[in-house]
């Protein structure tokens, strides 16, 4: 019998900073190198808001083939009927707008982290997305680790017993010794008018822990809305530079713990010595994951009755030898073309629902934490000629 070929996604990328980069270096990776054969992925164009040749220079940069197309403003790249699927990848700020821009073209569209500015954004980006009928995926790219789906399955199975309490942190510390951080208060990490903050660009990792160990793993049926204390320590800029929440399931009697800060790390000498990014409690055990949160490489499974025993796993990212790449963005890639191929527009691994969920708590946090970021990124009106859209800064 003849083997059935793969499943093309053909992309078009939003944007030329350094996620852009990492991303379509993964998709021109050979889905082989990872054991993968049902799907693979073609870049046919990339977007610069700034200039055609930006985008021309990322295309050649990344090695993308001859044929990709490269466009000077965003406009364009939705408008292109060859493209299926839009990465978006601008700063955080962007993503409502601009998610919104290709969704209105039809277009399907995997949107980066965080999602939003608001829940009020997602909200309205998925209802978009349904009525269009287009797929529509939030660019949470540890969830769909090899490494990330087998702690669900332990998690699933009892292997820890009932799990009551996951702690979770990714904090880098930037800490300079004239009482700032070393970002530029015009770097997106902290800069209020691209949505910067510790809890939108990093804290969304240690949530994502929570919730997949502590929501996802939950029957639809018996999934709960998580009560939500939060503090925050503000930087000169406007933006969280320190925070910690505390996100409650009452009816499960579990807890999550998410932690994240610019000030102080998880690893603090970069070789693990400070211990778990993630320590996943149940009655019956433990699940380590060694950090760092967005890009873990090992977890630790040590059983109540082990006998001091530890089971080490190591989850290492296959590399594609020929292109000496592989940064472990190509499964939730990889995830798009599935769920494409298949008729599906949303992922089972990080439904709607549960980005919503997410979105509310960390506006919740937000709120309580007393930060608010101007007008502009949290409207919740598509605007196609938003300077948002157009790249005017
Ligand atoms: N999944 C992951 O591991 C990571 C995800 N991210 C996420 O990706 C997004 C982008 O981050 P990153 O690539 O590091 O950011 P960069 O600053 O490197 O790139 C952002 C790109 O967005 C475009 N852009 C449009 N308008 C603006 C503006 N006003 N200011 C700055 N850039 C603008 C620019 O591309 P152009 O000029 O071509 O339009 C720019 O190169 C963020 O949402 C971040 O959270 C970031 C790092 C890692
Ligand atoms: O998503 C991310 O993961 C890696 C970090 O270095 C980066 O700041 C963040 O945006």
């Amino acid at each position: 019998m003849a083997a059935t070929s793969p499943f093309t996604l053909k992309w078009g990328i939003m944007a030329t900073g350094w996620i852009a980069e990492m991303f379509t270096k993964d998709l021109l990776t050979n889905p082989a190198a990872r054991d993968v054969h049902d799907v693979g992925h073609e870049v046919v164009a990339a977007a610069s808001s700034s200039a055609k040749q930006r985008a021309a220079d990322f295309l050649s940069m990344v090695k993308a083939p001859t044929s990709a197309k490269a466009y000077g403003s965003y406009h364009e790249l939705v408008a292109d009927p060859d493209i299926d699927i839009i990465y978006v990848a601008t700063p955080h700020s962007h993503h409502f707008q601009n998610a919104m821009l290709a969704l209105d073209a039809g277009k399907n569209v995997l949107c980066e982290k965080s999602l939003t500015v608001t829940a009020a954004q997602t909200r309205k980006l998925i209802e978009t997305a349904r009525v269009k009928k287009v797929f529509f995926m939030e660019a949470v790219w540890t969830r769909y680790f090899p490494l990330s789906i087998k702690v669900r399955e332990l998690v699933q199975s009892g292997a820890i017993g009932n799990v009551y309490r996951t702690i979770a942190d990714l904090s880098f510390n930037r800490d300079t010794a004239d009482g700032k951080v070393d970002f530029d208060d015009s770097h997106r990490m902290v800069n209020i008018d691209l949505a910067g903050g510790a809890l939108l660009d990093l804290g969304i990792y240690s949530l994502t822990w929570v919730f997949q160990t502590l929501y996802h793993v939950q029957p639809e049926k018996d999934k709960e809305s998580p009560k939500v204390v939060a503090a925050m320590n503000k930087y000169h800029t406007g933006a969280d530079e320190t925070t910690s929440i505390i996100v409650q399931f009452p009816e499960h009697k579990s807890m999550g713990i998410a932690l994240t800060s610019l000030r102080v790390s998880t690893d603090v000498d970069g070789h693990n010595t400070g211990g778990p990014a993630i320590r996943i409690q149940g009655s019956g055990g433990e699940i380590h994951v060694m950090g760092p949160a967005y890009r873990p490489l090992q977890f630790k499974v040590i059983k109540k009755d082990g006998g001091g025993k530890v089971e080490v796993v190591d989850c290492p990212i296959p590399k594609d030898e020929e292109r000496d790449w592989g940064h472990g963005m190509f499964w939730e890639a990889d995830e798009c073309a599935r769920c494409l191929r298949d008729g599906k527009v949303e992922s089972e691994t990080l439904p709607w629902s549960e980005s919503m969920v997410i979105m509310e708590t960390m506006d919740e946090a937000l709120r309580q934490g007393g930060i608010t970021y101007p007008e502009l990124i949290m409207s919740d009106v598509f605007d196609a000629q938003s300077p948002l859209n157009t790249g005017k800064r």
